[in-house]
């Protein structure tokens, strides 16, 4: 008798048949209680009884509350967790798994995080960054971080920024004139906020332009671009987040390709960068000053500048300094020779490691201050009466003159300012913070202990939009940055730029670069809109968009 024969008689006599189902219905209940035991295992464990404590949505064995992600966008992630904080208030949290993320939107609870060194670490979804950024500033923790931010602080010192202005400028008039084939029609300015961001970032990062002599830094600008999208993407869809598959679609050919292009252009340009300084060395013909010179002057605090971003600490930005130092303005350098100027002096910093640094200024400076900049052109085009007094202000900065912003004229841009700040307000182009926490955190707002290796997020836009803090959150107001408001407000209230030992390096450059920008665009168009901010439709992954485009028309100035 064959096997088949005796399978066939066995299935009909239903022997076979019920031991199947016996099988399974044992192998199911045996599940369920392996499941159970470790449920309730787990449940007796510190980390999971503390995260229990914290309101959150009711969480199921083995998936917490993965289930709300399934199927869900980026964006209706963002949503729901959004929701989650109006639902369960300041404190709340969610379960992916075991693994405990808590939500924090209260400024007292936020400090803590921010204004530690124990807490520095980024969470695991910055890990997508990492085949560009490798460990640079923006990724990297502990003593490498600690160092590398101390090697590159200073040189975003504001006596660097200003040699900066020229290039400013040029790139902003150049943006100017590109947008002139726009008059008269709907168009999206990101595109153009995009590309002159890249064009300013190449010229002040690594000292190159896409417009020189040969292709390369065209190729270069157009990578960056392009890899910015890739990031988003990995963000948004759940197949390009898991890492096998991700590895078999053709998005990851495209990245390597398009990395192929960074590291190449960036690594050259450190090379050649390097010989040249060493050969200056050797021949006694250094540029000077030297960094330590142009940074070394001792600033004195201007009486009467407004607040930057503290919120009741008053405290001083440095582009409020009404001194311009000559000394400065002789020598323009890239971030990237300043860093092999350090190294040359010392500084414990590989080649690799400052090609690093360099990708990771270009990643950082780019989106964001694009985004920044979209904004503010769509909202000044929606409220024309606040851009008439941003116009009026410029008018009466520069008369009826032509000439380039100087420095001391940002610093007389003060309505802008609060136009800036305001826009990163309501729409903070990094909406929220990750980090891991490495020791329990007692929070100040409510008597809960967030346990060691939380994810806690930090809900920027959620915070910039409480009425507690802002009376009428949704409304654009520039005066909510008056320096009689900003004083009575919290410090970690107002955080687009972060705020404490890791914040963001590059705001002074950024906010110096955005007036220049913004003035020259503003003194050649009227920005004009139909939408109201209700029309538009964000999109918040790391950083906020508008997934309906950056629509503006223009009206030529007289
Ligand atoms: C409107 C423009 C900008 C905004 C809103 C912004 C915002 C931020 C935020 C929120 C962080 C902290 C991110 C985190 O902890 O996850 C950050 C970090 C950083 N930003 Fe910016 N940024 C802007 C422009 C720039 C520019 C222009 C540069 C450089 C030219 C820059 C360089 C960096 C770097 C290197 C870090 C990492 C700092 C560290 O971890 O020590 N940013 N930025």
């Amino acid at each position: 008798m064959s096997l088949d024969t005796v399978s066939e008689r066995l299935a009909g006599e239903g022997v076979v048949g019920s031991g199947w189902i016996l099988s399974v219905t044992v192998g199911a209940v045996l599940t369920v209680a392996a499941i159970t035991l470790f449920h309730l295992w787990m449940q007796t464990r510190r980390y999971v009884q503390l995260g229990n404590r914290i309101p959150g949505p009711v969480a199921y064995p083995l998936i917490g509350n993965a289930n709300m992600l399934l199927g869900k966008t980026h964006n209706q992630i963002m949503e729901k967790a959004m929701e989650l904080s109006y639902v369960y208030g300041t404190v709340a949290r969610g379960w992916l798994g075991y693994h405990l993320v808590v939500f924090l939107t209260e400024p007292a609870d936020v400090e803590i995080i921010l204004n530690s060194y124990v807490h520095l670490e980024k969470s695991s979804e910055y890990r997508f960054f990492k085949p560009w950024l490798g460990d640079g500033l923006l990724i990297s923790s502990g003593d490498k971080w600690r160092s590398h931010r101390k090697l590159i602080a200073p040189a975003f010192h504001q006596n660097v920024l200003k040699t900066f202005v020229d290039v400013f400028n040029d790139n902003s008039l150049a943006v100017v004139k590109r947008m002139a084939k726009e008059v008269g029609h709907v168009f999206d300015c990101h595109d153009y906020m995009s590309e002159v961001t890249v064009d300013i970032l190449l010229e002040t990062a690594m000292g190159s332009t896409r417009t020189g002599e040969n292709k390369e830094g065209f190729e270069y600008a157009m990578a960056v671009m392009k890899m910015c999208d890739i990031l988003h993407k990995r963000q948004l869809k759940i197949h390009l987040r898991l890492e096998p598959l991700f590895n078999l679609s053709g998005v990851k050919k495209e990245q390597e390709r398009l990395l192929h292009i960074i590291h190449s252009l960036t690594r050259k340009v450190v090379r050649e960068k390097k010989e040249l300084y060493g050969r200056q060395l050797a021949e006694g013909r250094l540029p000077s000053p030297s960094l330590t010179e142009i940074i070394g002057k001792q600033e004195k605090p201007v009486e009467g500048g407004v607040a930057f971003i503290s919120q009741g600490s008053m405290l001083r930005d440095d582009l409020d300094d009404n001194d311009e130092n000559d000394i400065g303005e002789k020598r323009r350098l890239a971030f990237l020779d300043l860093m092999i100027e350090s190294a040359s002096n010392g500084a414990n910093i590989t080649d690799e490691e400052i090609k690093e640094e360099v990708d990771t200024i270009m990643f950082e400076g780019h989106d964001t201050t694009a985004a920044g900049s979209s904004f503010v052109l769509c909202l000044l085009g929606i409220h024309q009466h606040v851009q008439e007094r941003v116009y009026a202000e410029l008018r009466q900065i520069f008369g009826d003159s032509q000439r380039k912003a100087t420095f001391g004229d940002t610093l007389e841009m003060k309505y802008l300012e609060r136009v800036i700040f305001e826009t990163l307000r309501m729409f903070p182009p990094v909406p929220m913070i990750a980090r891991k926490l490495n020791e329990d955190v007692q929070l100040a707002s409510k008597n809960y202990t967030v346990p060691a290796g939380t994810t806690v997020v930090i809900g920027t836009y959620k915070i910039h939009r409480r009425e507690d803090l802002y009376p009428h959150p949704d409304t654009f107001n520039p005066d909510n940055f008056l320096p009689e408001r900003t004083q009575h407000r919290h410090y970690y209230s107002y955080i687009p730029f972060s705020a404490g030992p890791r914040s963001c390096v590059g705001r002074k450059y950024a906010m110096l670069k955005l007036k220049v920008l913004l003035s020259t665009i503003l003194r050649h168009y009227r920005i004009v809109s139909n939408l109201t901010e209700k029309d538009f439709k964000l999109q918040a992954d790391i950083i906020l968009k508008r997934t309906d485009g950056f629509q503006i028309q223009l009206e030529p100035r007289a």
